[in-house]
């Protein structure tokens, strides 16, 4: 009741709705193939009368944005991810004919290294292709590849999207013998995250071991001037396409980053630019019944009083969905989660999101949605085709399919959350294919900008984030003089507190963290001897003779 009274517009928590209010509330476009059902979030019935001269306002911005106004302050940059698929919008001729030009690159290089006429040092082709990122390197190429791929696909994709040895073995393990055959492509914007280095680093190592070279097996997606850029150009990659600085990396699925992949792969990227260009069109519209993203982000407000109140559990019926929770959640958090407004006031504001796929997840944590904490919304999605129709019909009850049963599972489980008084959106797609992811995607990226803009925040920046990366580098610092320590105490095994000391560290937990992760490792050289009966902090470390 107190978020009902603090929200403006909130309304009553029905269990049955009656079906008058979904009706009113239905957004459909046929063009798209789009649905959008917020009917089952508690808006009462002047909310979106309220709202109405905030979201005005909020598209006012969006608009200024594409129009190529500065609308990342903080870091004096335009925020320009709506020209890549409308290169005319572009506020200037140089930007347009820089997208269409990439493009048009990456459809050629992608139809030259499928025919061969960009080929490996050895081997006849490529035909697997590695992406190595991170965050919005990684995360958009890995849900449209888990969208849309299949078996039959030009090349197959793998990725490298951390510093983790094991999962970069696990990955190289699952390319085998084809290693000489793939082509690594390495993105980047700052051209500096070091996950990234590393796991380029580890492949350059591996095609060494085959005796083959990184440069003539890898394009780089990056900054121009960046310290990716400079090492293609000097270890002679194949290509470089540019990543713009006015793209974030989590809006740069429809740039280099996301389309060389996707075309490698032989996806479609053109209907995928084409799905989200048609999605702008619509989101454009000043008319908020009319306009499918600014319904979402209302909703959004409705749901979490627009402070955050409330998480957002993504629940996709349908497998090549899964991806989709982990990339908006880099989409949503890293846009959202802020500490100051754009006034510099304290807010702490965001969005949690989660979510796998239905109906798998109602037999893992539906449960609590039903009966437990009431601090989330679920976006349901539905896909209405439920299979390729090549593939024929089966029925597993009489009159009965598996895709009747999914779709049975979503109405069950959305009907149930209604009955507890749980919020719903429902986002109902025609099928799976580029057009659509290229849909989903649009459809987020502006609803995202039109919340952060309701809310009053930056949704372009990630302050956050460094602070974490600067602390790791202050570690992997401080291994470095524990290391010297041990050296230099001519095979004399020391304790924690003397190691600390002779590196010159005041933060001993860190130095236990950093001598415990060596230790665990025999081949780094570090042993630990605990006295019998003592306790970690006991434990003596020296090097290995
Ligand atoms: O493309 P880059 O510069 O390697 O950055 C990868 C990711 O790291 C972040 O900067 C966060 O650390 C994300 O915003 C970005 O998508």
């Amino acid at each position: 009741m107190d978020q009902d009274r603090r929200t403006p517009g909130r309304g009553p928590a029905p269990a049955v709705l009656p079906f008058d209010r979904f009706r009113d509330h239905l957004f459909h476009e046929p063009s798209l193939g789009l649905w959008l059902d917020v009917s089952r979030i508690r808006f009462g019935s002047d909310f979106f009368t309220t709202m109405e001269p905030r979201i005005q306002a909020a598209l006012a911005e969006m608009a200024a944005l594409e129009g190529g106004s500065i609308a990342n302050p903080d870091e004096g940059r335009r925020v320009g991810h709506y020209w890549l698929r409308a290169p005319e919008l572009a506020p200037e001729a140089a930007l347009r004919a820089a997208i269409e030009e990439t493009n048009a690159r990456i459809l050629s290089f992608a139809a030259d290294v499928h025919a061969a006429r960009v080929r490996p040092e050895r081997a006849a082709r490529f035909s697997r292709v590695l992406v190595v990122g991170i965050g919005g390197s990684a995360l958009g190429p890995q849900f449209v590849a888990s969208a849309l791929g299949t078996p039959a696909d030009r090349m197959q994709i793998h990725f490298f999207d951390n510093t983790d040895p094991d999962g970069i073995d696990r990955t190289l393990d699952a390319i085998g013998d084809d290693l000489g055959a793939t082509l690594a492509v390495i993105i980047s914007k700052s051209g500096g995250t070091k996950e990234t280095r590393n796991g380029m680093l580890e492949l350059e190592a591996a095609y060494r071991r085959l005796g083959l070279s990184l440069g003539a097996h890898a394009v780089a997606v990056t900054g121009e001037g960046s310290e990716l850029d400079r090492f293609a150009t000097k270890h002679g990659f194949l290509a470089r396409f540019p990543m713009w600085d006015w793209v974030g990396g989590r809006t740069s699925e429809l740039s280099a980053v996301g389309l060389l992949p996707a075309a490698l792969q032989g996806l479609s990227i053109v209907e995928m630019l084409q799905g989200a260009r048609e999605t702008d069109e619509v989101t454009r519209s000043k008319e908020v019944p009319r306009n499918p993203a600014a319904l979402l982000a209302l909703a959004w407000y409705s749901a979490t009083g627009g402070v955050g109140r409330k998480d957002m559990v993504l629940l996709p019926y349908k497998d090549r969905l899964e991806l989709f929770s982990r990339y908006l959640q880099q989409l949503v958090m890293e846009s959202l989660g802020k500490r100051l407004d754009r006034q510099g006031k304290e807010v702490f504001q965001g969005i949690a999101v989660y979510g796998n796929k239905g109906s798998t997840d109602q037999h893992a944590y539906v449960q609590q949605l039903r009966d437990g904490l009431d601090n989330f919304f679920v976006t349901f999605i539905e896909v209405l085709r439920d299979r390729a129709p090549s593939r024929g019909v089966l029925e597993v009850d009489p009159g009965v399919t598996t895709g009747d049963y999914l779709d049975g599972f979503l109405q069950g489980t959305r009907k149930a959350l209604t009955e507890s008084g749980r919020e719903s959106i429902t986002l109902t797609i025609d099928t799976v294919d580029a057009r659509a992811v290229g849909m989903l995607i649009a459809l987020y990226e502006r609803a995202v900008g039109l919340y952060a803009s309701l809310v009053g925040i930056n949704a372009y920046h990630q302050p956050g984030v460094e602070a974490g990366k600067k602390a790791a580098q202050e570690v992997l610092d401080l291994q470095a003089k524990v290391l010297a320590a041990l050296g230099a105490s001519a095979g004399r095994a020391l304790s924690l507190a003397e190691v600390a000391k002779a590196a010159g560290a005041d933060d001993v937990e860190t130095v236990f963290w950093i001598l415990r992760h060596l230790a665990a490792n025999p081949e780094r050289g570090v042993v630990r001897e605990v006295p019998q009966g003592g306790s970690p902090f006991d434990a003596k470390y020296r090097l290995a003779r």
